[in-house]
Parts: C-alpha cells; sequence; structure tokens
C-alpha cells in the first residue's frame, strides 16, 4: 500500500493575502494527483494569482501544502522553487538577454530537485534548446526576450519553468496571450507534461471552455474560497456561472467533452 499523500499535492487549509487582509481563507482541495491537470477558474480578483504565488512559496501562507506526503509550508524558498514551477501572469521583460539566455539562467537558479529527467547530465544549454524545442519555439532562441510579443514571450517564460522539471507545474493564466494555434499547443504540453512525466499541473484561465476541453478536473475560486472542485461536466454548469461570474448563460456540451458557454447579452 502507498504510504499517504505519495503521489499527490494536498493542500489544506490554507490562508494568505497581503498584509492584515486574507485574500485566499481557509482553502482547502481534493488530493491533485501526479498525472493530472486541474484548470483553476474564477472571475477577477477572485484570488487566483494570490493562491498561485503562495502555494509557489511567495507570500506568507499558513496551513499545509505537502507534496508525496511532506510538507512544504516553512521550507526555504529555494527548495520549494526546485520542486514547484510557477510561471507567473507578469513577465519580466528580461532586457539586454536571448531567450535561450533566461532559460538556461531559470535552469541554473534552480536545478531539478532530482533526475527525473531525460537527459540529466546533459548541458545546461543543450537542455534550455530542448526545452524550446519541445514547446515549439525553438526559432525564439537567439531573440532578445525584451524583443518579443507578448504571446512569444509568455511562450519562453513557459520554456523557463518546464526546462526544470519541477515535480508540480503552477501556470497562471499561460494562454492569455496566445493566439488558437498556441493555446491548444500550451494545453496539450502541460496535458503531456502530467502524462508522460507525472507533474501535477495547476493551470490558472479565464477560458472555461479550454479549461474543460483540456482539464481533468476543475477548481473554481470565488471571493477567495473554493466554490466547486470536480470533472468539467459537473462543474461547468448554468447555475454556477450564475453564482459566481453572474452571468444568465447556457452550457451546451459538444463532442470529445468540449462544451461551448453562451451568455446572455440581455440585461
Ligand atoms: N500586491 C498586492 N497588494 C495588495 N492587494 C493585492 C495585491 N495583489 C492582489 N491584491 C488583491 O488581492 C485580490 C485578489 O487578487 P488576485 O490577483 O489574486 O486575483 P485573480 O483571481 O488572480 O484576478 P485576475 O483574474 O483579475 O487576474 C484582489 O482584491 C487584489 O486587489
Amino acid at each position: 500500500m502507498e504510504p499517504a499523500g505519495k503521489n499527490e499535492l494536498i493542500i489544506s487549509d490554507v490562508t494568505l493575502g497581503y498584509g492584515r487582509v486574507p485574500v485566499i481563507r481557509h482553502f482547502s482541495l481534493p488530493p491533485l494527483r501526479r498525472g493530472s491537470l486541474t484548470a483553476l477558474i474564477g472571475p477577477n480578483a477572485a484570488g487566483k494569482s494570490t493562491l498561485l504565488r503562495g502555494l509557489a512559496g511567495l507570500g506568507d501562507i499558513t496551513g499545509s501544502v505537502r507534496l508525496d506526503g511532506q510538507e512544504l509550508v516553512g521550507r526555504p524558498r529555494a527548495e520549494r522553487a526546485a520542486r514547484l514551477g510557477y510561471m507567473p501572469q507578469t513577465l519580466p521583460s528580461g532586457i539586454g538577454l536571448s531567450v535561450l539566455e533566461t532559460v538556461v539562467g531559470a535552469l541554473r537558479a534552480s536545478p531539478p530537485a532530482n533526475t527525473r529527467t531525460e537527459s540529466p547530465s546533459a548541458a545546461p544549454i543543450q537542455r534550455a534548446y530542448e526545452a524550446l524545442a519541445e514547446i515549439g519555439i525553438a526559432e525564439l532562441a537567439n531573440r532578445s526576450l525584451s524583443a518579443l510579443s507578448g504571446g512569444q514571450r509568455q511562450m519562453a517564460s513557459l520554456a523557463q519553468v518546464v526546462v526544470r522539471r519541477p515535480e508540480v507545474l503552477l501556470l497562471d493564466e499561460p494562454t492569455s496571450a496566445l493566439d488558437l494555434r498556441y493555446q491548444a499547443l500550451v494545453m496539450k504540453q502541460a496535458v503531456r507534461l502530467a502524462r508522460q512525466h507525472g507533474m501535477i499541473v495547476l493551470i490558472v484561465l479565464h477560458d472555461i471552455a479550454l479549461a474543460a476541453q483540456y482539464a481533468d478536473q476543475i477548481a473554481i475560486l470565488h471571493q477567495g474560497a473554493l466554490h466547486d472542485f470536480g470533472t468539467p461536466a459537473n462543474v461547468v454548469t448554468s447555475a454556477m456561472l450564475a453564482a459566481v461570474y453572474e452571468v444568465e448563460a447556457r452550457v451546451e456540451h459538444c463532442t470529445k467533452g468540449t462544451l461551448q458557454i453562451i451568455v446572455d447579452q440581455a440585461e
């Protein structure tokens, strides 16, 4: 029998915010398994970014975050960063550096915690090239990061996280600046990283249809608390959209588990 919490990320009773005011209050999720992709959705200012930052070790957090049964809250930032890869919503411009240099820099700053990589002994530059090729932007390797478009920079930022092969991927709106092709590419890569490398992927999305198409489960955050958690088919409902987003909308289920949300424009 597996020891308690093995292969799982368990978030329990987490509270955090800015100054004295908590944004996230007593937040818990059912265990997130290795190999799974969970979408975190919710309205603007619900606290999604705050939660991801707290999980990544940025900001004072109380409660418990256990990975493989080991408590992460209170552990040194570097240790957490090695196990949890975090892609922030606001991306650094990396002035003067090429995309490749920023990916090498990310790898050197926070080397993988273990050797669960295909080529653990490969040189950082080779690994960085591999990461860029893996997410489909090898042609950007020698471009200056600060000269990229918003979408290209988002892809480069993803490469900076993926290259480290963390056990947990925390991605804050990684598709917000991407066109349709790259949205699908990023979501497919996220699923692949979960399945092939046993990562636990937690990804903030505003596009509920995209979340429903790719996520194994969806967590809905509303005013700093968990509103619901479950499979897309179970949690994406007209009642949820009315309660959480305050919109009148229909949810139409299409083929292959996809869905369409039609918002009633009438005031
Ligand atoms: N640095 C900060 N200092 C003080 N308050 C903050 C800070 N960052 C965010 N907040 C507040 O915390 C709350 C949650 O913000 P957060 O960015 O986590 O929401 P979000 O769900 O990610 O929103 P969005 O979908 O708009 O990105 C908001 O009320 C916001 O004003």
